[in-house]
């Protein structure tokens, strides 16, 4: 089987929507631009192996997140459950370059008591990571995945982040954090919220 081929295949196989061989070209002709030969040597693999890197950064374009948060459990509890540091990488839609930090992710069950495994918070953070991102859609598409689909009391979500386009680049603040939260129903409450805060900030 010849390279394109084989990109062909794999793009059917496992890429899930995200078109290989069109990546494969666009970055032969960012590496000509930059002012590189793309067939010398070390460069010769380098397109394919991009490809398959935003394969996996945009996988979450093509991944719906009911078909995480799909396995609940009747389980008695109507108070907080909390996950916190997640880590995660995803990338800042502006620059397409990483951002990256950790996600808490919260939520009081519903009358229903519908409680997901514990994983699924982290793979609904994914499906929405793996995207080209901003920090606050990236936070309130998270919390708002929690109340569709597990119809909960109320869920939140803070997200503390490092952006390598301010760390690299532009204004080259490396360290500098952004944090975000997006709280839904009873954890607007105060007393609910500064709860959960205080297992958050581990205090
Ligand atoms: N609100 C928000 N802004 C972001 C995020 N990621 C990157 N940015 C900002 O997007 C802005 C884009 O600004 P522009 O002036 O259009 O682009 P730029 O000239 O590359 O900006 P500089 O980064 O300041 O050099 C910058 O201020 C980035 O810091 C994010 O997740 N949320
Ligand atoms: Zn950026």
């Amino acid at each position: 089987m010849n390279e394109i081929d084989q990109l062909e295949d794999d793009n059917a196989q496992g890429a899930g929507g995200v078109d290989l061989v069109r990546i494969e070209k666009a970055v032969r002709e960012i590496l000509y631009a930059i002012g590189e030969d793309p067939d010398r040597d070390g460069l010769l693999e380098t397109p394919k192996r991009v490809a398959k890197a935003y394969g996996e950064f945009f996988a979450g374009l093509h991944q719906d997140p009911a078909d995480h948060l799909g396995t609940t459990f009747d389980i008695e509890h109507d108070e907080l459950v909390l996950v916190k540091d997640i880590p995660f990488y995803s990338t800042c839609e502006h620059h397409l370059v990483p951002f990256h930090g950790t996600a808490h992710v919260g939520y009081i069950p519903g009358p229903e008591g519908k409680v997901t495994g514990l994983s699924k918070l982290a793979r609904l953070v994914e499906v929405f990571a793996k995207r080209p991102q901003v920090q606050e859609r990236l936070t309130t598409q998270i919390v708002e995945a929690l109340m569709e689909h597990l119809n909960p009391r109320g869920a939140m979500v803070v997200i503390e982040c490092e952006h390598m386009c301010m760390s690299m680049r532009g204004v080259r603040k490396p360290g500098a954090k952004t944090v975000t939260s997006a709280v839904r129903g009873q954890l607007r409450e105060p007393a609910t919220r500064a709860e959960a805060m205080s297992l958050i900030l581990g205090k």
